[in-house]
This record gives structure tokens, C-alpha cells and sequence, in this order.
């Protein structure tokens, strides 16, 4: 299996480097960084200008995206050039964005997941049938991350909102709060706040409250090491070989559907 990285010098992208060379099945054709980046020539395989893709691409088996929305965007269209399945690990895609990915996921396979762990996408399915059975409780999600993180509320911490807006028979974009400050009243039934937390090297972490009267259940997923993630992303490249194209998430990969 031949991968290609972008971001590779990132946190996940050093994370899945490690995870590939432990792989005796997965060979890294390609590991690249945006152009004029100080990580260009260092680490093996070396890390190669993003103006450098193409050279690469028609060699790969699949492209493995954590960098940044712009340039996932970008590199997804290299590989659609090509016919190169993706698997796309980053985050904070605005809704333009969203329909782009949709679209060419029409002619190449595509696993797009905002959290590759096991973990988390099991907490989707908790999440949305707690919902389901207690829609009057009130729901609140914290999410806590590094503070080099560049986005918020974290790409996780977005998709537990909307499984618990669905849960709800609400969307996200009518009942969705992102923070409270100030003197703001009581709490509308509805309403899903999402509170986001930056200190430190948290690795992540997402709880989901649902309180009703007298109790409150709570359920945390942790992140201990970005490998669960960079397992996750390895094991989503190998299982796109062969797939028709379309649009796929971590739930596909998992057989949690
Ligand atoms: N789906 C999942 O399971 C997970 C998703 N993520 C998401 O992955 C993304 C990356 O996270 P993380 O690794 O922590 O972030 P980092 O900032 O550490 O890594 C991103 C890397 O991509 C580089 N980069 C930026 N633009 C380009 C470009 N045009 N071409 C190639 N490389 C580029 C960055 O360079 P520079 O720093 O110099 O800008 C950086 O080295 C985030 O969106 C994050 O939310 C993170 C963990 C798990
Ligand atoms: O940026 C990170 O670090 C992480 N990002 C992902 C997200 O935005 O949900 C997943 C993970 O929690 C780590």
C-alpha cells in the first residue's frame, strides 16, 4: 500500500509517519509540506514542496490529508486528477466547502472523519440513541484540545452536536450554541451548547452531557496519543482500495453503521 501524507511535518502527519513505517504493508511514496516550509528536505522519506504533488501522485495508492481546509480542498482536487482515493482527517470545513468535497467524491472514493479513533465514532452511536431516548434532557458539549489548535469547536465536538441535534429531531444550525457570555437568560429546552477549551498539550477530549432532573449522564471519550487517530487514518487508506467512489466516514470503515 503506497501512501501519500500532506502536513507531514504537522502533529498527525509525524503520528502517521510512525504508524506507517511500524506497517510493513504501507510504503510512504510521498510526504509533503505547503511550499517554503521550513520542514522541506528534513526527516525520511523526505518532506517535499505541496507544488510537488503531481509528481508523486499517480505512483500512490491513496493521500492522506491533515493540514489545513484550503489546502485539503486543493489536494483533493490533485487527487481527483488522477483517480487517487483520499482519506481526510482535517477539520473546520465551512458548509461551501462541505458540497465541494460531496461533489467529487463523486469519481473518487473519499473517508472523510473529523475523529479516526474507534473510540469517538463508537460515542457517535452512543450519543445518538441516548438522544433518542431522552430528547427533553438538556445537552452540552465540552471539548478540550492543545492550544495550538487552530479551529473551534473542534471538527468532533461539531459532528456530537449534530448527531445529537438529529437525535432530537432538531438541526444543528436551528438549536447549536457556541459559548455563552453575559447576562444571556435561562436556557432554551432545545438548545445544544458546545463550549470549547484550549490549554496545555491536551491531545483531545469530548464529554456530552445529558441533565435532567435530579441527574446527569455524562460520556467522555479521551484521546491518550494522536496513533489512535494516525491507526485510524492508515487503516481508512487501506480499506479504500478497491471502493467505488463516494463519500465514506470512520462508521464505514469500522462496520459501526
Ligand atoms: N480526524 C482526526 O482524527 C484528527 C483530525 N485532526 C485535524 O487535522 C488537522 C491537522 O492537525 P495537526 O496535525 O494537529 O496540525 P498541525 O498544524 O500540526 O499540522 C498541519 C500541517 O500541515 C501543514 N500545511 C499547511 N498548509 C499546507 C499545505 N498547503 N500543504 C501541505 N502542508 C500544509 C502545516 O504547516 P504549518 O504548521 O507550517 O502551517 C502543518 O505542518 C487539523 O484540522 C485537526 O483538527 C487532528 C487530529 C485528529
Ligand atoms: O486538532 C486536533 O488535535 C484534533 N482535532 C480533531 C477535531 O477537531 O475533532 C480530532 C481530535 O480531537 C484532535
Amino acid at each position: 500500500m503506497k501512501i501519500i501524507i500532506c502536513g507531514a511535518a504537522g502533529r498527525m502527519g509525524q503520528a502517521i509517519l510512525s504508524v506507517a513505517k511500524a506497517d510493513e504493508n504501507v510504503q510512504v511514496v510521498g510526504a509533503f509540506e505547503y511550499d517554503g516550509s521550513s520542514a522541506i528536505g528534513s526527516g525520511t522519506p523526505r518532506v517535499a514542496p505541496i507544488s510537488d504533488l503531481e509528481k508523486v501522485l499517480p505512483q500512490a495508492d491513496a493521500l492522506i490529508d491533515f493540514t489545513s481546509p484550503d489546502s485539503a480542498l486543493k489536494n483533493l482536487k490533485a487527487a481527483k486528477k488522477y483517480k487517487i482515493p483520499v482519506v481526510i482527517g482535517t477539520t473546520g470545513f465551512i458548509d461551501e466547502q462541505k458540497n465541494e468535497i460531496a461533489e467529487i467524491a463523486k469519481s473518487i472514493p473519499v473517508v472523510m472523519s473529523p475523529n479516526m479513533s474507534i473510540g469517538v465514532n463508537l460515542l457517535f452511536k452512543l450519543v445518538d440513541e441516548v438522544a433518542k431516548k431522552i430528547p427533553d434532557y438538556d445537552i452540552e458539549i465540552v471539548e478540550l484540545h492543545h492550544n495550538k489548535k487552530k479551529d473551534a469547536p473542534s471538527g468532533t465536538a461539531a459532528k456530537l452536536a449534530e448527531v445529537a441535534a438529529k437525535g432530537i429531531g432538531k438541526k444543528i444550525e436551528s438549536v447549536g450554541v457556541y459559548g455563552r457570555h453575559g447576562i444571556i437568560g435561562t436556557r432554551n429546552q432545545d438548545e445544544i451548547g458546545v463550549m470549547s477549551v484550549r490549554a496545555g498539550d491536551i491531545v483531545g477530549d469530548h464529554t456530552v452531557y445529558f441533565a435532567g432532573p435530579g441527574e446527569r449522564i455524562e460520556l467522555t471519550h479521551r484521546a491518550h496519543s494522536r496513533d489512535t487517530f494516525a491507526a485510524g487514518a492508515v487503516r481508512a487508506a487501506k480499506w479504500l482500495k478497491g471502493k467505488q467512489p463516494g463519500l465514506y466516514d470512520m462508521q464505514d470503515v469500522l462496520e459501526l453503521k
